[in-house]
């Protein structure tokens, strides 16, 4: 039986809209991103899908598009369940600095690579910046070890694989319809291992805002079929 995985990459973001690298910074939808969500939301209800349960990250903008996803599809009462292993990638020391400027500054083909290779790490986070995102709240309770001070696509596939096989794949296996909301790396990470793509070809891979992206699925959850609502 073909079994239905929603991805749906959160809204634009603030830091979109002002072309910011962003990664673990919460920031929130620009209004733009909030139409884009509710959209989303309503797409999936013209199409018919029905969730039994809904994944997100810790970080609001994908937070808020997976409440609004389900608010405009009509399936609110859908159980949610957040994980930091859902995060987008941690972008380092480039968390906050403007994308053009930093290209001007090092390069269109240098940060080509920090945005799209498969293992190029970005510049880590200062100690003081460590320091600061050691005390933010919705990290506060997470085993220091955990916490990166920047990821390249590998790491965050590596780290949200585990929380696919074991919170997602499950689900999925019994039937039931999962709705994933969350951002544009750690999705297109899942999306490498669903589609099998090879570590070259996942540089071209870009998954848009607010578009839900829907994956059939065989019985050993390879990819059967995909397509945008
Ligand atoms: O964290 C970010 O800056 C974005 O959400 C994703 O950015 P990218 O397209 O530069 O990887």
């Amino acid at each position: 039986m073909i079994k239905t995985l929603v991805m749906v990459r959160h809204g634009q973001s603030e830091w979109n809209l002002a072309n910011k690298f962003t990664g673990w910074v919460d920031v929130d939808l620009s209004e733009k991103g909030e139409k884009e969500a509710i959209e989303a939301g309503k797409k999936i209800k013209e199409a018919g899908i029905v969730f039994d349960h809904a994944h997100t990250s810790i970080l609001k903008r994908a937070i808020k598009t997976c409440n609004y996803v389900l608010e405009y599809s009509e399936q609110l009462f859908v159980p949610v369940e957040k994980t930091w292993r859902l995060n987008e990638r941690h972008y380092g020391a480039l968390q906050g600095l403007n994308k053009a400027e930093t290209a001007e500054k090092y390069g269109d083909e240098q940060v080509h690579i920090w945005r799209r290779s498969y293992d190029t790490l970005p510049p880590t986070l200062s100690e003081e910046a460590q320091e600061e995102q050691l005390n933010m709240r919705q990290f506060k309770n997470l085993p220091k070890d955990v916490i990166p001070t920047a990821e390249n696509l590998k790491i965050t596939l590596e780290r949200a694989l585990p929380y696919f096989f074991d919170n997602i794949a499950p689900q999925l296996l019994k039937d039931e319809t999962v709705l994933v909301a969350a951002h544009g790396n750690s999705l297109r990470a899942l999306a490498k291992h669903i589609e099998g793509i090879s570590d070259e070809d996942i540089m071209d891979l870009e998954i848009p805002t607010g578009q839900p992206l829907v994956y059939e699925l065989d019985d050993d959850l390879k990819m059967v079929k995909k397509y945008y609502l």
